[in-house]
């Protein structure tokens, strides 16, 4: 039986999010784009901490809980304080709780990964960046790129919320000549200024996570109500590119974080029919492995993009991505 009172009588909805500038700026355009449609509700922001902004120390890799930013935010969805979390995509897990779903998610903003040099060195690219200099970054996917492409530059953990991050760059102690961040954060609190390159596989080849730069919006997957609203403020192409990237993820990274990179592109053909082309690559943590593979398929429905991710994920497989993720579990085991 579900606890959400009788959608005749449903006129506040309560959002759940992270307190984080980032997060709280998502949030309001998902409030503002509802607000739009519906104007008769009201909507409630409810901000929470979770595991991830608390535990500032632990490396991502060592951290037990892979569900650090959305876990304690599904249980009160779950519940029924919260009627819809907002979340950046990118940090929400392939599989969710049995009872909730990826309701929507609003148009994406630049996927790609940047690089930011720190003011005053005269660097504009990170193939200018000299060899021995200091990259900062805690993600898997940007330093096992970053081993492959650039193996003369070094790699040092970088944690915090954005603001945090450009900070610990720019300070007078800092051992980081550049940072690596994703742009749409940048870009959703007016740090756009910051931004020296945009990474892609033109330049810088560094292909982005899966769901990065997307909003996306987990309801409880029994809610009609929410759904069709959702389903109204919902980007579609934004939608099937999501879930094409999060079922190549699930099926590949089997229970581990995967250093799975990835670039989404509609190419439209001459007699007027859009495809969605995928790029991927999976690199060994020092680079010195990788596969990729590479799909351009028509995508009619959202099974569809799932099948898209599933059959990308089986052509990077057949490529040697086997051995790759299985090392990087045995690592986990170990440290
Ligand atoms: N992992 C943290 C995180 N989660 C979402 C973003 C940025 C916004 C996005 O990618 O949607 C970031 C920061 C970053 O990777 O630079």
């Amino acid at each position: 039986m579900s606890t959400a009172p009788l959608a005749s009588e449903r006129k506040t909805f309560n959002i759940g999010t992270r307190k984080s500038k980032l997060a709280l700026a998502q949030t309001y355009m998902v409030v503002d784009a509802l607000k739009k449609e519906y104007p008769q509700y009201e909507f409630n922001i409810k901000s929470k901490d979770t595991a991830g902004d608390r535990d500032k120390i632990t490396a991502f890799k060592d951290m037990q809980t892979k569900n650090l930013w959305t876990e304690e935010l599904e249980e009160l969805l779950i519940g029924g304080q919260l009627d819809f979390i907002v979340h950046s995509l990118k940090d929400v897990p392939t599989l969710l709780p049995p009872t909730c779903a990826l309701g929507g998610v609003l148009p994406r903003e630049d996927p790609r990964d940047v690089l930011i040099v720190k003011p005053g060195l005269p660097y504009t690219s990170l193939a200018e960046i000299p060899a021995g200099s200091v990259v900062g970054t805690s993600s898997i996917r940007r330093t096992a790129q970053l081993a492959m492409k650039f193996p003369h530059l070094k790699v040092q953990s970088l944690r915090g919320n954005i603001d945090t991050r450009l900070a610990k760059l720019d300070g007078e102690d800092s051992p980081y000549t550049c940072i690596i961040l994703a742009a749409a954060g940048l870009l959703r609190t007016g740090m756009g200024h910051r931004i020296t390159q945009y990474l892609d596989s033109r330049s810088g080849s560094l292909l982005y996570a899966v769901g990065q730069g997307a909003i996306g919006i987990e309801v409880r997957s029994d809610d009609g109500l929410v759904l069709e609203m959702l389903n109204k403020v919902g980007d579609q192409k934004t939608f099937k590119e999501v879930l094409a990237e999060r079922s190549l993820l699930r099926t590949i990274e089997g229970g581990c974080s995967a250093p799975l990179g990835v670039e989404s592109e509609w190419i439209n053909e001459v007699e007027g029919t859009t495809k969605l082309h995928v790029r991927s690559i999976i690199v060994s943590v020092d680079g010195k492995r990788h596969s990729t593979a590479e799909l351009e398929k028509v995508i009619e429905s959202a099974a569809a993009a799932e099948t898209f991710g599933l059959e990308l994920a089986q052509e990077l497989i057949a490529n040697g991505a086997g051995p790759i993720l299985e090392e990087i579990k045995q690592n986990k085991v170990t440290s």
